[in-house]
């Protein structure tokens, strides 16, 4: 964890010294606040007051971003947005008339007992004080149907933009941390909803001063007195929320402690009940916690909005008494003026303004954070691909290989690194080679060697370093992408099973055809999954792994047993195997040929978990399917796919370290030789198959 730590430290100081990466590193401050590290960009504008213009430039270049937000919720559903704000405000409107019914019956109180006479005006007050109250717990009552059924509707609409904006990432870049998007779709209601309650708030203060300024135990000079502490505390306030900045920890104890925490996910249970090692990590992660000590692991956000001093809350709480002070110093000079009522109601406006103030600065402090949320959810939809898409159609008209089925791929001094690779040396070195439309290549080579590095490359997951990869006579980032995809079947063991049914998991490989029955079963034949869609009574409507939806609370193992099962029953997902996932990703494969538009078939190692028939059976159909067309398996077993192939390729630490045909490559005795030989020995009687005797000798 250490080593991670000073890795990480490295790693910021000089990537921040790095001239390449285009900004200064003084352009940076360095905070730690707790265990939290904050790389913060300096603000280039004099300070006044604590408000810095980077702050407002920051507001003002948001305001676009935050109208064109309005508008979207506003046009969702007018009428019910109209009435969420009505609702909101009204709770302003009606601060302001319980301030002017209560000082009304203060003035009436004093007027009666001191004329001594029935008070009418009073009793008048005091009903319509409460039917006020009456009205409150009303819009109360229509703001709880409202929220709900306005929250679902901008929840939904921004899920919706969330999810198309997601999908259209490419690989590196939906995996690269400083473009990944953090947007929820849950931040749009909540920085519609935080945006609202300013809203409020400040109608409700500007109303206050309002009424207050126009009363006769108001006034002006008191309203002006009043409004000192808002002004004082909002220009003092720290927030990070609308500074460029990044967030990380180096804590070594903390940090361990978070990864020890992680060990209790169900994706370790196995393994830790297994290698009996929980009383192990119990112990490490107190011993991280211990080391720990008392360091604050607060959010850094809320970390940096405390003052380093008591002085400016000192300041806040004096500037808060000036109104007191300004009525208390009036009364003293000037007797005649107050009376007890009047001063009692500017106690009241006093008590009412610092209530609102609190509530104002209260909510404005999350305006940063709304303003932030806003900004990554609309910037989400304008990441760029790093992918760049061409404009070539294919298959090409023109070209010489159009004719045939297959795909003709060159590799020329193809060199590649993965996005913030550890590793020493790049996945791919200086790789080269030829397949010719309609060949069948194998590639082999020792783990790591970068043979599934090839099959990415070909699917334009990432793009080389240097070099180029050809296909069909052109760069390959010439050609529209989804052309590109759509003439190319996969199959590795990278792919995943789909929270969807069985049948849609194998029919998305021809989406169009996805609810085609005879389609889906024929590929589920060809992919030996048949049998499995069978197991299950809802056969391939059966779904995979539902969304959780079951829940259960405060459950007692005896008393409600009943209520148990029913939960149990809930809970219960379809489980396959890992070979009859591996069947169902290989009949997807199959779908997909049913396009007639695949030119290349890429066989990763897809069949890890599979059965020796089913393995034989899976390549045979393969192959079979797959005729005519261009074939690269990747395997590490030697056997029927390298017998047959046109061409092996044999990997070494990124390398081509040869290619050939098996017979040429054995004769070769290099590096392809060797691994043969491996594989060959256990089923050989003598231990090591010559080069001279070897032509015979594949199959075992
Ligand atoms: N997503 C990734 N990010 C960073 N490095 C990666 C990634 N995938 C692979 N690598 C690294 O690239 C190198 C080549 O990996 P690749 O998967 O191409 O090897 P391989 O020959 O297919 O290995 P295997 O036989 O184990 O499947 C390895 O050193 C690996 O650690």
């Amino acid at each position: 964890m250490g080593a991670i730590v000073e890795k990480r430290e490295k790693l910021v100081s000089e990537t921040l010294k790095d001239p390449t990466v285009g900004d200064n590193a003084d352009a940076y401050t360095s905070l730690d606040l707790g265990v939290w590290k904050v790389l913060l960009a300096r603000e280039n504008v004099a300070r006044g007051f604590g408000v810095s213009m980077d702050r407002w430039n920051t507001v003002t270049a948001a305001y676009p971003l935050l109208l064109r937000f309005l508008k979207e919720v506003y046009a969702l559903d007018p009428q019910m947005v109209i009435l969420f704000i009505l609702l909101k405000l009204w709770g302003s409107v009606e601060s302001v008339l319980l301030l002017y019914v209560s000082s009304r019956l203060l003035q009436v109180i004093e007027v009666g007992l001191a004329e001594g006479r029935p008070d009418v005006h009073a009793i008048t007050q005091a009903i319509v004080a409460r039917l006020i109250l009456t009205l409150t717990a009303t819009t109360n009552w229509m703001r709880d149907f409202t929220c709900p059924v306005l929250e679902s509707r901008v929840s939904r609409y921004f899920e919706d933009y969330l999810l198309r904006a997601n999908l259209r990432l490419d690989l590196p870049t939906s995996t690269d941390s400083s473009s990944k998007s953090q947007a929820r779709p849950g931040d749009a209601w909540r920085s519609f909803d935080g945006l609202c309650e300013v809203a409020q708030r400040v109608f409700a203060l500007v109303s206050q001063l309002a009424f207050i300024s126009q009363q006769a135990s108001g006034g002006l000079a008191f309203t002006l007195v009043a409004v000192v502490r808002p002004v004082w505390t909002l220009t003092m306030h720290r927030t990070l929320w609308l500074k460029p900045h990044v967030v990380y920890s180096e804590n070594t104890a903390y940090l361990r402690a978070q990864s020890l925490q992680s060990m209790s996910a169900s994706r370790y249970r196995a393994d830790v009940i297994a290698g009996n090692i929980a009383g192990w990590i119990t112990s490490e992660y107190r011993r991280a916690r211990d080391a720990l000590g008392t360091v604050s692991e607060e959010d850094a956000w809320s970390q940096y909005g405390m003052e380093r001093t008591p002085v400016s809350k000192i300041a806040s709480e004096w500037t808060g008494e000036l109104p007191t002070l300004y009525w208390a110093l009036n009364a003293m000079l000037r007797p005649a003026k107050f009376s007890m009522s009047s001063i009692a109601i500017l106690q009241q406006y006093s008590a009412s303004l610092n209530y609102s103030l609190q509530m104002l600065f209260w909510d404005v402090s999350e305006v940063g954070k709304c303003v932030t949320d806003i900004k990554i959810l609309y910037e989400t939809a304008n990441i760029k691909n790093q992918i760049a898409d061409g404009d070539a159609v294919y298959p090409r008209a023109s070209a010489d290989v159009s004719e045939s089925q297959g795909m003709d791929i060159e590799l020329q001094n193809v060199s590649f690194a993965y996005p913030g690779e550890k590793s020493k040396e790049s996945a791919l070195r200086d790789v080269s080679f030829y397949i010719p439309a309609g060949a069948l290549a194998v590639i082999v080579g020792a783990n790591g060697s970068g043979k599934s590095t090839i099959i990415k490359l070909l699917r334009r997951m990432y793009d080389a370093d240097s070099g180029v990869v050809h296909v069909d006579g052109l760069p390959i980032a010439d050609y529209r992408l989804a052309d590109l995809r759509q003439a190319q079947a996969t199959l590795t063991q990278d792919h995943e099973l789909y929270p969807l049914t069985l049948g849609e998991n194998i029919g998305l490989g021809y989406a169009e055809h996805v609810d085609d029955e005879e389609m889906v079963m024929q590929a589920a034949r060809d992919g030996g999954a048949a049998a499995l869609l069978d197991k299950f009574t809802d056969g391939m409507k059966t779904n995979l792994k539902p969304v959780m939806t079951a829940y259960g609370y405060q459950l007692d193992d005896e008393k409600h047993k009943s209520l148990k099962t029913v939960l149990g029953k809930l809970e219960k997902t379809a489980e396959v195997s890992g070979g009859e996932k591996q069947r169902l990703v290989a009949s997807r494969t199959f779908m997909r040929f049913r396009t007639g538009k695949i030119k290349l078939l890429s066989v990763d190692e897809p069949s890890s978990a599979l059965d020796p028939t089913g393995e034989f059976e899976l390549f045979e159909r393969l192959r079979e399917t797959g005729e005519g067309k261009t074939m690269i398996f990747v395997t590490h077993r030697f056997g029927h796919l390298t017998k047959h192939a046109d061409i092996i390729i044999c990997m070494k630490e990124g390398k081509v370290a040869e290619s050939g045909t098996h017979k040429e490559l054995i004769a070769l005795g290099g590096e392809y030789a060797s691994l043969y030989n491996v594989q060959a020995q256990a089923f050989t009687e003598s231990e090591v198959i010559s080069e001279s005797n070897s032509e015979d000798s594949e199959e075992y």
